[in-house]
């Protein structure tokens, strides 16, 4: 406990950098997630401090960094497949997105004696362009699909490739972000590690089609009100459609 502490994020900023334990809970809401989180700002270099992340095992930070890198390759590959799919050229969707503002997340589930009750990460879409997760052999990450959730399935050596807000905003909604939580089991802890790729809080996203099916929203509102409402679902991005 002593060790997380000394690298405890600050709670009443948001997504701000470190350990802490209640990040999708809205300020009014007494409901906690079951689990703990590292967020690692990574990305731009100019955010990226690995002084601030913990320095033990002996190559943890070394190691980070070179997955951020790695991470943002995949990510743009993946952004020029989706432009390329909708007959944009293959930077469009980046070129929307300006440069990547990345953070990794690393989650941990504790067993929950009561799975029941509670979830370990509630129903949500993600804010920004592009998530790349990872996840251990445990399982607990769902998607709802045609009214119903799915389990994930882990897979060792996959990379699970979760779409997200922005990039259902400039696909003008011919791809949409996907709706997903985490639940717990009473049997083993879990972990999964999340690689977010957002635009920067100044930037204005907007469909890249006519007519426009989403208002255009300067990215850092979108993430406070986000933050303030709560995700919900996928609220916050269906308050956008025209
Ligand atoms: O732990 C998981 O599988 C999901 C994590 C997630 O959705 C998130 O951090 O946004
Ligand atoms: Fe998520």
């Amino acid at each position: 406990m002593e060790e997380k502490l000394r690298y405890s994020c600050d709670s009443a900023s948001p997504a701000s950098e470190g350990y802490g334990s209640r990040m999708l809970v809205a300020s009014n809401d007494t409901v906690l997630d079951w689990r703990d989180y590292f967020d690692h700002h990574t990305l731009p270099l100019s955010r990226r401090n690995p002084s601030s992340w913990p320095d033990s095992p002996a190559d943890y930070r070394k190691v980070v960094a070179e997955y951020s890198d790695h991470m943002k390759a995949l990510a743009r590959e993946l952004l020029g497949l989706v432009s390329e799919s909708l007959g944009l050229t293959c930077q469009c969707i980046e070129n929307a997105v300006g440069e990547f503002y990345q953070n990794i997340t690393i989650s941990y589930y504790p067993l929950c004696p009561q799975p029941e009750l509670t979830l370990g990460l509630q129903s949500h879409s993600d804010m920004g362009a592009i998530t790349l997760l990872i996840q251990d052999d445990v399982g607990g990450l769902e998607v709802f699909n045609n009214g119903e959730w799915v389990t994930v399935n882990p897979m060792s050596n996959a990379i699970c490739v979760i779409l997200a807000d922005q990039t259902e905003i400039i696909t003008n909604g011919e791809y949409r972000s996907a709706q997903h939580r985490a639940v717990t089991n009473a049997g083993r802890a879990r972990l999964s590690v999340a690689t977010f790729h957002d635009p920067a809080k100044t930037r204005q996203i907007s469909p890249a089609f006519h007519p426009p099916k989403y208002r255009p929203v300067i990215y850092g509102d979108y993430v406070s009100s986000w933050y303030t409402e709560g995700p919900e679902g996928k609220r916050n991005l269906d308050a956008l459609l025209i």
